[in-house]
């Protein structure tokens, strides 16, 4: 490449070095030269790392960039699943997005209230326990929810060990050794699982509703008008849960903010549009998606950067979400800051930027805020309850991350 102007990073560790500079890897390169572009030499493979606004609305440029042969095969294997909606592209990528998009449009409401008859079933127990670690109980709660929205029986006994596998695939995003081989070996056992459901739904041996994700993707049709192989069905039912459980670890940051903030107390319990605000600050303040990732179709010049065809560019999700030139004071946790907040599909992409019916964007981001919402009444308004002694710091050099402790309450009580 010849970018004489574009600043190359050497990555000789490859994923081992990125790891170690953690969230911030692509922000403090970009702001020390000052550009939204870098070349990183990652292990003799050139990678071009794109940052800024304007770096966001490139990327999602579907023109220019392909997914396909852009998501490393151990995030497949553990986080997304081999071939998934995530790597697809054109008119095979819409149709299917079609489908999570019509399993989710208008369910916010009836998700959330599924959410909280959760939460609440668990107060009893909770006030008779000394210690409540609360990432544990969210992962079950929206474990619980997101198997009976869907339309998958689960029975309690089983929630836990369900809700750890899903967590672990989810944890092995950025783990390299044992955290990788956990979160593989979870997925292994959960397409099983799914895809034995799948073949009772489709041989009549099970009966779920037909507005159920369930049922509609037992019996969704490919552009070629055939169905899914079970094992690709069970991928995409997994693609329903496993992210429902993720909101855990925004949940435990939603505790931490709340904690945190004793100053919003009062606004917090009186004002709901300023509830929506701390939540869409969580979702922008603490480290959750840390980068994604396309490939060029084409090569093309763009701001002096010559991309080659098949060029594997990363953009960095975390570095625009904390992009001085887009937020005031940005290492500031500070909801007021969305009151006039001039959004649009670029500047704020904690679940990925652009139209979310044409590109990759999650479809679930009204799903993931009330939700949080909900959950934020629940812990700051309706129960009360102590915050004992613990280790509370959480980690920029590991993705994902999570409060050491995961957030132990006590002495927990109805308000
Ligand atoms: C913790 C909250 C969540 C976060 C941080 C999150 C983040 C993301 C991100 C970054 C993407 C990819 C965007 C891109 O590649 O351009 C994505 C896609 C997706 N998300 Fe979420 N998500 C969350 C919750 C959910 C939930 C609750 C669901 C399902 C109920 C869901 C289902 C999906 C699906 C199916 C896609 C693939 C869309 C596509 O490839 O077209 N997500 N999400």
């Amino acid at each position: 490449m010849s970018n004489y102007n574009i600043p190359v990073i050497d990555v000789p560790e490859g994923l081992k070095d990125l790891i170690t500079d953690g969230y911030n890897f692509i922000k403090n390169n970009t702001e020390q030269h000052r550009c939204d572009i870098l070349e990183l030499n990652f292990m003799g493979q050139k990678v071009v790392c794109l940052s800024g606004e304007e770096g966001a609305r490139l990327f999602y440029d579907s023109e220019r960039f392909q997914r396909y042969g852009a998501v490393p095969m151990r995030v497949q294997k553990t986080l997304f699943g081999v071939n998934a909606v995530h790597t697809m592209d054109g008119q095979g990528h819409i149709h299917r997005k079609q489908l999570f998009l019509s399993l989710m449009r208008k369910k916010e409401k009836k998700v959330a209230q599924l959410v909280m008859k959760n939460w609440e079933s668990r107060i009893d127990r909770w006030a008779t326990s000394k210690n409540v670690v609360l990432f544990d109980e969210a992962k079950d709660v929206l474990c619980s929810a997101a198997c009976q929205w869907a339309g998958i029986e689960l029975p309690e006994s089983e929630v836990k060990k369900r809700a750890d596998e899903l967590i672990a695939m989810v944890d092995a995003l950025g783990g390299l050794g044992p955290r990788y081989y956990v979160g593989k070996l979870a997925r292994i056992k959960t397409e099983k699982w799914l895809g034995g459901i799948i073949d009772d739904v489709r041989n009549g041996r099970l009966k779920p509703e037909e507005n159920t994700a369930l049922f509609k993707i037992a019996f969704f049709k490919e552009l070629d008008g055939k169905e899914l192989s079970s094992q690709m069905a069970a991928v995409e039912l997994l693609n329903i849960i496993r992210p429902m459980v993720a909101i855990s670890l925004l949940v435990t940051f939603t505790a931490l903010a709340i904690h945190k903030h004793p100053e919003h107390k009062e606004k917090l319990l009186l004002d709901s549009s300023f509830r929506e605000m701390f939540v869409q600050e969580v979702r922008r303040y603490y480290p959750f998606v840390p980068v994604l990732g396309a490939r060029s179709r084409k090569g093309f010049t763009w701001k002096g950067c010559e991309f080659k065809e098949k060029m594997l560019v990363i953009l960095d999700v975390y570095g625009i979400n904390h992009d001085p030139r887009i937020w005031d004071d940005p290492d500031k946790f500070n909801p007021r800051r969305f009151e006039d907040f001039d959004s649009s599909l670029y500047n704020f992409i904690p679940q990925g930027g652009g139209d979310p019916t044409k590109t990759h964007r999650c479809p679930a981001e009204p799903i993931t805020i009330e939700v949080l919402k909900n959950t934020l009444d629940f812990l700051a308004n309706k129960i009360t309850y102590d915050v004992p002694d613990q280790n509370l710091s959480y980690s920029l050099k590991r993705a994902p991350s999570l409060p050491q402790s995961g957030f132990i309450i006590s002495n927990v009580k109805w308000r």
